[in-house]
């Protein structure tokens, strides 16, 4: 699904001595299936950004379309709903959300809001527990017996069951280990492959950003301060610098290797893998 967002303004406590800018005039176009990375700076608006997608915090200008569905400055709370169906968002810690006696339960709750039947709900839950990877046996058990990891699945299977047309995701590996980290990360990166799921990831990791996404939009104190592929942005390291963010180690070790080496190599999707292979082929040419 196509998003476009034009002059969004978001004020928190509006028309209070207290009112806070918080956004201030982002206008980005996010294409139907991509895989978009929002990264910035503590503070610089990007939970603010991601809270309009589903409809939680409204613009106090400007306006953000969904498809279809369009929520302007001043429009009606009936709005609302229907973006909540589109966008799925995926909170930090979100197995803290999990409340019913049994996964399966946990996982109907939201079609059934919806006014799915219970039978359907049921196929729902049954479909989206294979989707995140657990079997099928972990339907009938309390979510509060499972891992921290299992339980982080069941919460993701909760909000795969809205079958949202949108999926974002507030730092979700947020507390993993490193391993879990990744089977996150790469469940994340299958549903997006798989369905075409147009997905955007808050992030603090240049590395996740920097290996998953298609677009990267960085935030700097409340604005889009920089917009484009991850070779674009990265190319612009002054400014992410100015932005208190970095390139990935990749890039920087390649920098570094250019410098000394006197190189002009580039990476195209800035892994660990590929930055071994390009040193090594170009030590092979050099004879070493
Ligand atoms: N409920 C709120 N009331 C008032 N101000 C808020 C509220 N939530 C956020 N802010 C302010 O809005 C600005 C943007 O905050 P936001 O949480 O969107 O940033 P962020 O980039 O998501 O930060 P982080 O990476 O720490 O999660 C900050 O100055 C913050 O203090």
């Amino acid at each position: 699904m196509e998003i476009s967002i034009n002059r969004l303004e978001h004020r928190y406590m509006q028309g209070t001595p207290f009112e806070r800018r918080a956004l201030h005039d982002i206008t980005l176009d996010i294409g139907d299936g991509t895989f978009l990375a929002l990264i910035g700076h503590t503070g610089s608006g990007k939970s603010t950004l991601i809270q309009h997608f589903n409809g939680l915090l409204k613009p106090s200008d400007g306006s953000i379309k969904m498809g279809s569905t369009e929520l302007k400055a001043g429009g009606k709370k009936q709005d609302l709903k229907p973006l909540r169906k589109k966008a799925g968002i995926v909170f930090q810690y979100p197995e803290h959300q999990l409340f019913e006696e049994t996964v399966e339960k946990d996982i109907m709750f939201g079609p059934r809001n919806f006014g799915v039947s219970e039978e359907e709900a049921k196929k729902t839950a049954s479909k989206v527990i294979e989707m995140v990877g657990l079997p099928q046996s972990v339907l009938t058990k309390s979510p509060f017996d499972l891992s921290g990891g299992q339980m982080r699945r069941v919460a993701i299977a909760g909000v795969l069951a809205m079958n949202p047309e949108v999926l974002i995701l507030d730092e979700p590996t947020a507390g993993l280990d490193p391993s879990g980290r990744v089977e996150i990360m790469e469940l994340f990166y299958n549903l997006h492959e798989k369905n075409k799921l147009t997905t955007i990831l808050v992030t603090h990791s240049m590395e996740d950003a920097s290996k998953y996404a298609d677009e990267i939009a960085v935030m700097h104190k409340g604005e889009l301060y920089l917009h484009g592929k991850p070779s674009d942005i990265f190319n612009q390291r002054e400014l992410l610098n100015q932005a208190g963010l970095d390139v990935p180690e990749t890039v920087q070790f390649l920098n570094k290797w250019n410098e000394v080496s006197g190189q002009n190599l580039s990476l195209s999707s800035f892994t660990i893998e590929e930055l071994a292979k390009l040193v090594s082929l170009s030590l092979k040419k050099r004879g070493n």
